[in-house]
């Protein structure tokens, strides 16, 4: 018995051990296999960086993306890739890593995720020029600035200035295109729209103030976004200069403005800088100070002229191109012309030119006038089944996007019927941008162009000179030979 329990007792003992030594390495097995399974799915939920070639050091895809969208082939560039990689891939342009959205719906995420995700980045050369106007402030400070700029250009706003408008468009064509059988229309268009926000901005319309400002914007909006190379001879050291003779002149302009108002000539001003001096506030509501109320002027003739000029311009060589289009835009803007018995354009008109309106769209569509804008992620985040890394550069991009067949088929086909009824769908057209970015000046541009249309069609039938003449993006698109028509008065 006693041999037999101590035979039992060794062998519980070693039963004993035996069993927890099976317990332990159970234990351990189980603890190894969650430890690989959670290293497994850490791995998983870590989603990849999208497909894509960030190409050579530093200066990745630059060159190639530039040379193509000089030459008004960016959509070539993004198809290539697009076709490679998918619909978000990444690439190195502009000297930084960044990630190329296109479909409506990323649009949409980017549009609708600025300050939480992404924010504004402009060149540090550029920003540096653009000084303290709001296209370089961010967040809550961008949102109160801009607020206070939107009074002046929403539509209740420009309501009063349409008759203005019109008078100075019958002005310029009386001007500039009267008598003449040719005309370079884009840089003519320039000048009417420089014409147009120097009196809409300033109350200026001729004399040295106008030609010296003139001459400075045009450096200005030529070097800002060029190689920050602040030498003599070099356009971003010519745009510098530029920038500081306009607010040189702006000072002047300021201080006879301010004159007036003491001697209470103020009323005869209806312009922004009378509002920007005597009713709007900054945001701890107190008059805005001079050295914002320069910056953003410049800034804001900065962004009319270019962007304003080569949609008007697009639009002309688009009508010559179809003629059938031009007809319902001539039907459209006669009928309104019956009703007008020499009186002034009002908003009420403007609101009727809903044919011209489509035409200037589908314009815009086919040749945005600004092809794509950057963003930076300012944090880690996963989109679309990839990781878009902190500090990466994201962007919208208006040709890809545009140019989907998915979106608009036959997408080089200019038909401005795309845009009649509820138009295109959500966030497919972005020639104006979106967001809280969205461009400000799109009311005052939708109006500015339109009048220049009633007067451009009711008077004057035009050709192109040269129907393929060469259109370079640099970054806007301008004419190689300035939009060379011929003119036939009516
Ligand atoms: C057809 C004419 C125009 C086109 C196609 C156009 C296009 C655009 C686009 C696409 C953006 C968005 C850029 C981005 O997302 O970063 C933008 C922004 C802007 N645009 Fe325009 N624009 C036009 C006319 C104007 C005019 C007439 C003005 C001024 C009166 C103006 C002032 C601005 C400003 C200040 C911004 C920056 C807004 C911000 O950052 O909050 N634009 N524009």
């Amino acid at each position: 018995m006693g041999e037999l329990s101590y035979y039992s007792d060794n062998n519980l003992f070693g039963s004993i051990v035996a069993s927890n030594m099976g317990l332990t390495s159970l234990i351990i097995t189980t603890i190894i296999v969650m430890l690989c399974g959670w290293f497994f799915l850490q791995r998983k939920t870590k989603a990849p960086l999208p497909p894509g070639r960030l190409g050579l050091p530093f200066i990745g895809e630059t060159l190639e993306f530039m040379t193509a969208q000089k030459n008004n082939n960016s959509l070539a560039f993004f198809n290539s890739r697009v076709a490679k990689y998918g619909e978000i891939f990444k690439t190195n342009i502009l000297f930084a890593p960044s990630i190329s959205f296109g479909t409506p719906e990323a649009n949409k995420f980017l549009f609708a995720n600025e300050n939480k995700l992404f924010q504004l980045c402009l060149p540090s050369s550029a920003a540096k020029l653009l000084g303290e106007s709001f296209i370089c402030q961010v967040g809550e400070e961008h949102k109160i600035s801009r607020h206070t700029f939107m009074a002046f250009f929403g539509a209740s706003s420009l309501h009063n200035f349409v008759p203005r408008f019109d008078n100075a468009t019958k002005a310029h064509f009386q001007q500039f295109w009267e008598g003449r059988d040719e005309i370079k229309a884009m840089e003519t268009i320039q000048h009417f729209l420089f014409s147009l926000v120097m009196d809409l901005f300033l109350s200026i319309t001729e004399g040295p103030e106008f030609h010296s400002m003139q001459h400075d914007v045009e450096d200005y909006i030529n070097g800002t976004f060029q190689l920050p190379i602040d030498f003599p001879g070099f356009a971003y050291h010519k745009a510098k200069l530029g920038r500081d003779n306009i607010k040189r002149t702006l000072d002047t302009i300021i201080s006879r403005r301010r004159k007036d108002t003491k001697e209470r000539k103020v009323e005869m001003y209806h312009d922004l800088l009378s509002f920007l001096l005597n009713t709007a506030r900054d945001e701890e509501g107190n008059p805005i100070k001079d050295e914002k109320i320069k910056d953003n002027i410049a800034m804001l003739l900065f962004s009319s002229i270019e962007t304003t000029s080569s949609t008007l311009s697009m639009a002309l060589k688009y009508l010559f191109l179809n003629s059938h289009c031009l007809q319902e835009v001539v039907k459209e803007q006669m009928e309104i012309s019956k009703t007008k018995d020499g009186a002034p354009l009002n908003w009420e008109d403007t609101r009727k030119m809903k044919y011209t309106w489509c035409v200037l769209q589908e314009s815009l569509r086919i040749q945005p006038a600004l092809e794509q804008a950057f963003r930076i992620s300012i944090k880690e985040f996963e989109y679309g089944g990839f990781t878009i890394p902190k500090g990466w550069k994201v962007f919208w991009s208006a040709n890809r996007t545009h140019m989907s067949p998915q979106i608009f088929p036959n997408p080089t086909k200019f038909d401005p019927s795309r845009f009649e009824g509820s138009g295109p769908q959500p966030f497919s057209f972005i020639g104006f941008g979106g967001g809280p970015r969205m461009c400000p000046g799109n009311e005052f541009a939708r109006i500015t162009m339109l009048i220049f249309l009633h007067r451009m069609v009711l008077n004057y039938e035009w050709c192109m000179v040269d129907p393929n003449e060469k259109i370079y993006v640099m970054p806007g698109p301008t004419f190689q030979k300035g939009l060379q028509l011929k003119l036939h008065k009516k």
